[in-house]
Protein backbone atom coordinates (compact mmCIF):
# COMPACT_ATOMS: atom_id res chain seq x y z
CA UNK A 1 0.00 0.00 0.00
CA UNK A 2 2.88 2.46 0.66
CA UNK A 3 6.42 2.42 -0.26
CA UNK A 4 9.19 4.72 0.34
CA UNK A 5 12.22 3.92 -1.71
CA UNK A 6 15.74 5.58 -0.44
CA UNK A 7 13.69 8.44 0.45
CA UNK A 8 15.69 11.60 1.93
CA UNK A 9 14.31 14.80 3.07
CA UNK A 10 17.29 17.95 3.64
CA UNK A 11 15.98 20.96 4.88
CA UNK A 12 18.03 24.11 4.52
CA UNK A 13 20.65 22.72 1.88
CA UNK A 14 23.98 24.34 1.98
CA UNK A 15 23.40 26.24 4.85
CA UNK A 16 25.05 26.08 8.30
CA UNK A 17 21.57 25.65 9.69
CA UNK A 18 21.09 21.92 6.76
CA UNK A 19 19.20 19.05 8.50
CA UNK A 20 18.62 15.95 7.34
CA UNK A 21 15.46 14.75 9.04
CA UNK A 22 14.65 11.69 6.49
CA UNK A 23 18.17 9.54 5.62
CA UNK A 24 17.61 7.27 3.25
CA UNK A 25 14.35 4.86 4.52
CA UNK A 26 13.10 2.20 2.63
CA UNK A 27 9.39 1.16 4.28
CA UNK A 28 7.00 -1.30 2.53
CA UNK A 29 3.91 -1.20 4.74
CA UNK A 30 0.91 -3.52 3.57
CA UNK A 31 -2.87 -2.94 2.94
CA UNK A 32 -4.48 -2.81 6.80
CA UNK A 33 -0.40 -2.83 8.99
CA UNK A 34 -1.35 -0.81 11.84
CA UNK A 35 2.57 0.84 12.19
CA UNK A 36 3.63 2.86 14.67
CA UNK A 37 6.71 5.27 14.44
CA UNK A 38 8.80 6.24 18.04
CA UNK A 39 11.27 7.91 18.75
CA UNK A 40 13.28 10.51 20.51
CA UNK A 41 12.55 14.16 19.57
CA UNK A 42 13.61 15.11 16.14
CA UNK A 43 14.17 11.81 14.66
CA UNK A 44 12.04 12.45 11.58
CA UNK A 45 8.65 10.95 12.68
CA UNK A 46 6.94 13.91 11.52
CA UNK A 47 8.37 14.58 8.03
CA UNK A 48 8.37 10.86 7.01
CA UNK A 49 4.46 11.01 7.96
CA UNK A 50 4.56 14.69 5.83
CA UNK A 51 6.80 12.91 2.86
CA UNK A 52 3.73 10.20 2.78
CA UNK A 53 1.21 12.62 2.79
CA UNK A 54 2.96 14.99 0.27
CA UNK A 55 3.04 17.98 2.77
CA UNK A 56 6.67 17.72 1.78
CA UNK A 57 8.21 16.95 -1.54
CA UNK A 58 11.36 14.33 -0.73
CA UNK A 59 15.21 15.97 -1.43
CA UNK A 60 15.61 11.79 -3.27
CA UNK A 61 13.82 8.98 -3.79
CA UNK A 62 10.41 8.10 -4.61
CA UNK A 63 6.74 7.28 -2.38
CA UNK A 64 3.93 5.38 -3.98
CA UNK A 65 0.86 4.63 -2.79
CA UNK A 66 -1.28 1.80 -3.82
CA UNK A 67 1.38 1.01 -6.60
CA UNK A 68 0.57 4.27 -7.98
CA UNK A 69 4.17 6.67 -8.15
CA UNK A 70 2.89 10.00 -6.28
CA UNK A 71 6.05 10.84 -5.84
CA UNK A 72 5.45 14.57 -6.92
CA UNK A 73 1.57 14.88 -6.23
CA UNK A 74 0.51 17.75 -3.77
CA UNK A 75 -1.02 17.04 -0.63
CA UNK A 76 -4.53 17.27 -2.00
CA UNK A 77 -3.72 15.24 -4.95
CA UNK A 78 -3.02 12.14 -3.08
CA UNK A 79 -6.22 13.13 -0.60
CA UNK A 80 -8.11 10.33 -1.81
CA UNK A 81 -6.08 7.83 -0.34
CA UNK A 82 -4.75 9.41 2.67
CA UNK A 83 -6.95 11.01 5.51
CA UNK A 84 -4.21 12.67 8.31
CA UNK A 85 -5.25 13.65 12.02
CA UNK A 86 -3.02 16.07 14.17
CA UNK A 87 -1.99 16.64 17.33
CA UNK A 88 -4.17 19.59 18.21
CA UNK A 89 -8.02 18.66 17.95
CA UNK A 90 -8.49 22.55 16.88
CA UNK A 91 -7.08 21.39 13.66
CA UNK A 92 -9.33 19.28 12.16
CA UNK A 93 -12.44 20.82 12.61
CA UNK A 94 -14.26 24.04 12.03
CA UNK A 95 -15.37 25.94 15.75
CA UNK A 96 -18.57 27.76 15.07
CA UNK A 97 -20.14 25.12 12.47
CA UNK A 98 -22.02 22.30 13.92
CA UNK A 99 -21.12 19.04 14.37
CA UNK A 100 -23.39 18.07 11.08
CA UNK A 101 -21.95 20.80 9.24
CA UNK A 102 -18.19 19.63 9.98
CA UNK A 103 -19.74 15.96 8.94
CA UNK A 104 -21.08 17.95 5.71
CA UNK A 105 -17.42 19.46 4.82
CA UNK A 106 -15.83 16.64 5.60
CA UNK A 107 -17.76 14.50 3.29
CA UNK A 108 -17.08 17.01 0.45
CA UNK A 109 -13.13 16.48 1.22
CA UNK A 110 -12.36 14.57 -2.00
CA UNK A 111 -15.44 15.49 -4.13
CA UNK A 112 -14.65 17.32 -6.78
CA UNK A 113 -15.07 21.24 -6.87
CA UNK A 114 -18.43 22.80 -6.84
CA UNK A 115 -20.20 19.78 -5.41
CA UNK A 116 -22.17 20.40 -2.46
CA UNK A 117 -24.33 17.84 -0.24
CA UNK A 118 -27.21 18.82 1.12
CA UNK A 119 -27.83 17.66 4.81
CA UNK A 120 -30.66 15.23 4.32
CA UNK A 121 -32.42 13.08 6.47
CA UNK A 122 -30.62 10.02 5.19
CA UNK A 123 -27.25 12.29 5.73
CA UNK A 124 -28.56 12.96 9.08
CA UNK A 125 -29.27 9.56 9.99
CA UNK A 126 -25.89 8.00 8.33
CA UNK A 127 -23.75 10.54 10.79
CA UNK A 128 -25.73 10.22 13.49
CA UNK A 129 -24.97 6.01 12.91
CA UNK A 130 -21.39 6.93 12.28
CA UNK A 131 -20.92 8.86 15.74
CA UNK A 132 -22.98 6.41 17.65
CA UNK A 133 -20.30 3.65 17.39
CA UNK A 134 -18.36 6.15 19.28
CA UNK A 135 -20.41 4.90 22.24
CA UNK A 136 -20.04 8.92 23.45
CA UNK A 137 -23.76 9.86 23.33
CA UNK A 138 -22.70 12.44 21.01
CA UNK A 139 -25.40 11.49 18.35
CA UNK A 140 -27.99 13.46 19.87
CA UNK A 141 -25.81 16.73 19.78
CA UNK A 142 -25.68 16.81 15.99
CA UNK A 143 -26.84 20.35 16.19
CA UNK A 144 -24.24 21.65 18.58
CA UNK A 145 -21.54 23.97 17.45
CA UNK A 146 -18.28 21.53 17.48
CA UNK A 147 -16.29 23.91 19.50
CA UNK A 148 -18.59 23.65 22.43
CA UNK A 149 -17.16 19.42 22.60
CA UNK A 150 -14.20 18.59 24.99
CA UNK A 151 -10.89 18.13 23.00
CA UNK A 152 -11.08 13.98 23.37
CA UNK A 153 -14.38 14.16 21.75
CA UNK A 154 -13.55 16.32 19.57
CA UNK A 155 -10.62 14.55 18.53
CA UNK A 156 -12.58 11.90 18.09
CA UNK A 157 -14.56 13.03 15.63
CA UNK A 158 -12.19 14.60 13.70
CA UNK A 159 -11.21 11.08 13.61
CA UNK A 160 -14.43 9.72 12.57
CA UNK A 161 -15.18 12.84 9.50
CA UNK A 162 -11.33 11.91 8.78
CA UNK A 163 -12.26 8.46 7.14
CA UNK A 164 -15.87 9.46 5.80
CA UNK A 165 -15.05 9.44 2.12
CA UNK A 166 -13.05 5.94 1.78
CA UNK A 167 -9.68 6.83 2.39
CA UNK A 168 -7.20 3.86 2.33
CA UNK A 169 -4.93 5.25 4.40
CA UNK A 170 -4.93 7.05 7.82
CA UNK A 171 -2.03 9.01 9.38
CA UNK A 172 -1.65 9.51 12.89
CA UNK A 173 0.63 12.17 14.06
CA UNK A 174 0.50 12.05 18.01
CA UNK A 175 -3.25 12.53 17.75
CA UNK A 176 -3.35 12.37 21.59
CA UNK A 177 -0.69 14.13 22.70
CA UNK A 178 -2.68 17.57 24.00
CA UNK A 179 -5.37 15.16 25.79
CA UNK A 180 -5.92 14.14 28.90
CA UNK A 181 -5.51 9.95 29.78
CA UNK A 182 -9.33 9.64 30.02
CA UNK A 183 -9.67 11.43 25.98
CA UNK A 184 -6.51 10.12 24.74
CA UNK A 185 -7.62 5.90 25.99
CA UNK A 186 -11.02 7.22 23.62
CA UNK A 187 -9.20 8.58 20.77
CA UNK A 188 -6.73 5.61 20.51
CA UNK A 189 -9.48 2.99 20.99
CA UNK A 190 -11.62 5.17 18.48
CA UNK A 191 -9.03 5.04 15.95
CA UNK A 192 -8.07 1.12 16.42
CA UNK A 193 -11.66 0.06 15.93
CA UNK A 194 -11.63 2.27 12.73
CA UNK A 195 -9.21 1.36 11.59
CA UNK A 196 -10.43 -2.40 11.25
CA UNK A 197 -13.80 -1.52 10.51
CA UNK A 198 -12.64 0.16 7.30
CA UNK A 199 -9.68 -1.70 6.64
CA UNK A 200 -7.45 0.63 6.81
CA UNK A 201 -3.34 0.83 6.65
CA UNK A 202 -2.55 3.40 10.12
CA UNK A 203 0.71 5.02 11.04
CA UNK A 204 0.61 6.21 13.93
CA UNK A 205 3.03 8.38 15.43
CA UNK A 206 3.60 8.47 19.31
CA UNK A 207 5.92 8.92 22.17
CA UNK A 208 3.73 6.20 23.95
CA UNK A 209 5.17 2.95 24.20
CA UNK A 210 1.94 1.55 26.21
CA UNK A 211 -0.04 2.60 22.91
CA UNK A 212 2.56 1.36 20.05
CA UNK A 213 2.30 -1.52 21.80
CA UNK A 214 -1.43 -2.18 22.61
CA UNK A 215 -2.06 -1.06 19.21
CA UNK A 216 1.20 -1.35 16.52
CA UNK A 217 0.78 -4.27 14.45
CA UNK A 218 4.22 -3.17 13.64
CA UNK A 219 6.72 -0.82 15.56
CA UNK A 220 9.31 1.36 14.08
CA UNK A 221 11.88 3.32 15.56
CA UNK A 222 13.71 6.49 13.45
CA UNK A 223 16.83 7.86 14.72
CA UNK A 224 18.35 10.58 13.09
CA UNK A 225 16.64 9.94 9.80
CA UNK A 226 16.60 6.72 9.57
CA UNK A 227 14.64 3.38 10.31
CA UNK A 228 17.16 1.72 13.15
CA UNK A 229 14.46 -0.70 13.86
CA UNK A 230 11.22 -2.77 12.09
CA UNK A 231 9.39 -4.98 14.56
CA UNK A 232 6.99 -7.00 12.11
CA UNK A 233 3.79 -8.61 13.08
CA UNK A 234 5.29 -12.09 13.61
CA UNK A 235 7.78 -10.35 16.24
CA UNK A 236 5.74 -7.86 17.91
CA UNK A 237 3.16 -10.67 18.89
CA UNK A 238 6.05 -12.46 20.36
CA UNK A 239 6.51 -9.18 22.00
CA UNK A 240 6.40 -8.28 26.02
CA UNK A 241 5.46 -4.79 27.04
CA UNK A 242 8.71 -4.73 28.90
CA UNK A 243 10.50 -5.69 26.21
CA UNK A 244 9.29 -2.48 24.32
CA UNK A 245 10.07 -0.19 27.26
CA UNK A 246 13.71 -2.18 28.13
CA UNK A 247 14.75 -1.02 23.99
CA UNK A 248 13.00 2.71 23.34
CA UNK A 249 13.06 3.33 27.35
N1 LIG B 1 10.22 22.75 7.76
C1 LIG B 1 11.38 22.51 8.35
N2 LIG B 1 12.43 23.32 8.16
C2 LIG B 1 13.64 23.08 8.74
N3 LIG B 1 13.87 22.02 9.55
C3 LIG B 1 12.86 21.18 9.78
C4 LIG B 1 11.56 21.37 9.21
N4 LIG B 1 10.75 20.36 9.61
C5 LIG B 1 11.50 19.57 10.41
N5 LIG B 1 12.76 20.07 10.50
C6 LIG B 1 13.86 19.46 11.27
O1 LIG B 1 13.97 18.10 10.87
C7 LIG B 1 14.28 17.27 12.00
C8 LIG B 1 13.21 16.19 12.15
O2 LIG B 1 12.02 16.84 12.56
P1 LIG B 1 10.65 16.04 12.77
O3 LIG B 1 9.60 17.04 13.13
O4 LIG B 1 10.41 15.16 11.62
O5 LIG B 1 11.02 15.14 14.04
P2 LIG B 1 10.07 14.28 14.98
O6 LIG B 1 10.75 12.96 15.15
O7 LIG B 1 8.69 14.27 14.46
O8 LIG B 1 10.16 15.11 16.34
P3 LIG B 1 9.09 15.31 17.53
O9 LIG B 1 9.01 14.00 18.26
O10 LIG B 1 9.74 16.37 18.36
O11 LIG B 1 7.80 15.77 16.93
C9 LIG B 1 14.39 18.21 13.19
O12 LIG B 1 15.74 18.54 13.38
C10 LIG B 1 13.60 19.43 12.76
O13 LIG B 1 14.07 20.59 13.39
Amino acid sequence: MITLSNIHKTFNRGKASQVNAVNGVDLNIGDGEFVVIVGSNGSGKSTLLNLISGSTLPTSGTVALDNTDVTRLADYQRSKWIARVFQNPLSGTASELSILDNFRLAALRTKPKGLSIGVTDAFKLDVKDRIALLGLGLENKITQPIGTLSGGQRQALTLLMSVMDDCKILLLDEPTAALDPKSADIVMKTADQLSRDFKLTTILVTHNLKDAYSYGSRIIQMVEGKVIKDIDTKHKQALKQNDLFEWFG
